[in-house]
């Protein structure tokens, strides 16, 4: 069986060096050469919760040849238009593409490489580009906590989808679940209110926690977003065993405290993590923002809900990729928060 995973920047060399550690071969393909050069010459070499340096193959996408089985996509989504139908070259009509990238993903993968070869998956855990061929893996995911939810788009069960779970249990925990939009808007509700402040502010996880506005933010963009899904009739999964839908704050100081406990709860271990939107912001390059908070002011259109925090949020990391903002706090000041005091 070849393996690849088309992609390998902060999220794709982890997974490629856990992989191969634990016994598959499985060639990282990624398009920044001196990345590729430090992978084979060096190894995949992962700090944070653990420190292991892994021989790898890496190649760049034009030393791409044959046929892939599988192939994991970690590239940004901004990169789709143009990686994708190069990708479709190297598949046959049974490949299985998993895409594992942020957002709803599924339906653009689907587009460029076809809805017969595409399943999908949330991420669980997090890591950060540091230098060619070394990633922070920015929470322990060696504990046992479920590092993947992956599916088939209409649910369903399939030899495929188990698959492509055997192949990434050789990292950690794999839950197979019937519900992938549920999985897919539950983690959008992290991406859109967590990694949109993180952009926004400039700021880790645990300084928008320890940030009363920024903190309070997150609650009212949960919000858009729960009334969003529901009018598209998805019902989300739960995360760590909380109902998403008590993420969200609009109204009452008993919501607030709700809302942020679940923030809280859920961010507890991953306070110095950095958004993969932020880390871009950082190195000067467009953000993923039309896919995450841009998709929910997307869909709140079509569904005619209006969604004026995601809005902001998706202007002010747009001001911020232009140069037309500074990566700060001082951002804070575009939303105009209710009054939550008790
Ligand atoms: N970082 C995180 O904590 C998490 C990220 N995600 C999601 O995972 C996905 C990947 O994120 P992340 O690893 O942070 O992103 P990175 O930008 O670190 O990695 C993406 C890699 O893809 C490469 N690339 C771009 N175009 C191509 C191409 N045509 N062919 C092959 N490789 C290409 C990039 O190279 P170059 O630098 O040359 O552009 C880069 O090395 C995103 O969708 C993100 O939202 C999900 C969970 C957590
Ligand atoms: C780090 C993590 C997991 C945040 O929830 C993420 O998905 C991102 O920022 O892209």
């Amino acid at each position: 069986m070849r393996i690849a995973i088309f992609g390998s920047g902060a999220m794709g060399t982890v997974l490629g060096a856990f992989l191969n550690k634990n016994g598959l071969e499985v060639v990282l393909i990624d398009s920044y050469a001196e990345h590729v050069k430090a992978l084979n010459e060096k190894g995949a070499h992962i700090i944070g919760c653990v420190d292991m340096t892994v021989p790898v193959k890496a190649i760049l996408p034009e030393q791409m040849e044959g046929k892939y089985d599988i192939v994991f996509v970690f590239t940004k989504q901004t990169s789709n238009a143009e990686a994708l139908p190069k990708l479709k070259n190297f598949l046959n009509e049974d490949s299985i593409v998993c895409t594992l990238q942020n957002g709803v993903p599924e339906y653009s993968v689907s587009e460029y490489i076809g809805g017969n070869r595409t399943v999908g998956g949330t991420v669980l855990w997090g890591a950060t580009f540091i230098s060619p061929g070394v990633s922070e893996v920015t929470q322990d995911v060696t504990c046992g906590d479920n590092l993947f939810d992956i599916g088939e788009i209409d649910g369903k069960i399939t030899d495929r989808i188990q698959k492509v779970a055997a192949v990434l249990e050789h990292m950690g925990p794999v839950c197979i679940v019937e519900n992938l939009m549920g999985a897919r808007w539950s983690k959008l509700i992290l991406n859109s209110c967590m990694s949109g402040m993180s952009a926004v502010t400039g700021s880790v996880f645990g300084d928008v926690l320890n940030n009363l506005k920024a903190s309070a933010c997150l609650g009212l963009i949960a919000s858009e977003i729960i009334e969003v899904c529901t009018a598209a009739g998805v019902k989300f999964e739960d995360v760590m065993g909380m109902d998403m839908k008590d993420w969200g704050w609009t109204a009452t100081y008993d919501d607030y405290e709700l809302s942020q406990r679940c923030f809280r709860k859920f961010y507890a271990d991953k306070r110095t993590a950095k958004a993969s939107m932020l880390q871009d912001l950082e190195k000067g390059k467009k953000t993923e923002v039309d896919m995450i908070n841009g998709f929910v002011v997307e869909q709140g259109k079509k569904y005619g809900i209006p969604t004026p925090f995601n809005d902001i949020a998706v202007k002010v990391i747009k001001g911020i990729e232009n140069k037309e903002l500074p990566l700060s706090m001082d951002n804070l000041k575009f939303f105009d928060i209710p009054d939550f005091k008790a």
